[in-house]
């Protein structure tokens, strides 16, 4: 774990102080993937725009909880175009399990993601997923180390980055995926011109990924004209706070119809 990660929101502190205390799986991983980058292709393919949908339950900055069950949530995200899924599967902050997303997984035949905060090779052995999130913030210099493990266990390790230097150091730690969070987190706030800033320095052979904050498929659009491969879309999917009737199929559809079905 990088001990300087600079500032922090509390509940991410948080959210660390309780990973670090998390113990890894009792085996060790050994994951057949499900590739997202086909998964993204056949999305295109079929007109979509390729769409990470987030079984995410709640999270710090949620007012609210969605109870229903996730593997049915997961299956109506399917249901309208989501080209892969993610699952949280941090129990304390964000209501995740490791059980979820072994269900989730079973149930769906796209990609899924294992998203949480990942802080030592023990802890990937927890639960098997076709990706786990990798957030470059936290791993500091461990991130190489971190990467290949992940490889070595079948894992596709998606990179999380923020600024042009955690960039720097996914792509020397031979990221093949990258997410850009829009979200910082040091105070919670998202900000769409992240993504913006630092796409451009991505090579073009690395799948990207445009992470938190899309709220709308004008926001959908943003991203993607700005160079992202796909987007990680949670809380407008779930909805949790009841901005509209909760329905995460027709949520979904307006993030993988944002550029074919243009609204006014
Ligand atoms: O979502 C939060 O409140 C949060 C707080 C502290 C650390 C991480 C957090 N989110 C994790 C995520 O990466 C998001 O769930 C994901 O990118 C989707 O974001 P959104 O579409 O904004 O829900």
């Amino acid at each position: 774990m990088n001990t300087e990660t600079g500032e922090l929101a509390p509940a991410v502190r948080s959210i660390l102080a309780a990973a670090a205390e998390r113990p890894g799986g009792t085996g060790r991983a050994d994951v057949d993937a499900r590739s997202l980058p086909d998964a993204f292709a056949a999305a295109e393919a079929d007109g979509r725009v390729p769409v990470i949908a987030e079984v995410k339950p709640t999270s710090p900055t949620t007012d609210g909880e969605r109870l229903d069950d996730p593997v049915e949530l997961a299956g109506r995200m399917v249901e309208g175009g989501a080209a892969a899924l993610s699952v949280l599967t941090e129990p304390e902050h964000f209501g995740g399990s490791v059980g979820t997303l072994e269900r989730v997984r079973d149930a769906v035949d796209v990609p899924v993601l294992r998203k949480d905060f990942l802080l030592s090779e023990g802890h990937l052995d927890a639960v098997e997923a076709d990706l786990v999130l990798l957030i470059a913030r936290f791993l500091g210099e461990d991130l190489p180390d971190l990467v290949e493990a992940a490889r070595e266990r079948g894992f596709q390790p998606l990179v999380e980055v923020h600024d042009a230097d955690e960039l720097e150091a996914a792509i020397d730690a031979g990221a093949r995926i990258v997410g850009v969070n829009n979200r910082d987190l040091a105070k919670l706030e998202v900000d769409l011109s992240t993504f913006e800033r630092v796409a451009p320095a991505i090579p073009g052979d690395v799948t990207l990924v445009a992470e938190s904050g899309i709220t709308t498929a004008a926001d959908a659009r943003r991203m993607r004209e700005a160079g992202a491969d796909g987007l990680l879309v949670g809380s407008a999917i779930m909805d949790a706070e009841g901005a509209s009737d909760g329905d995460v199929r027709a949520n979904t559809r307006r993030f993988t119809r944002a550029e074919t079905e243009v609204e006014p």
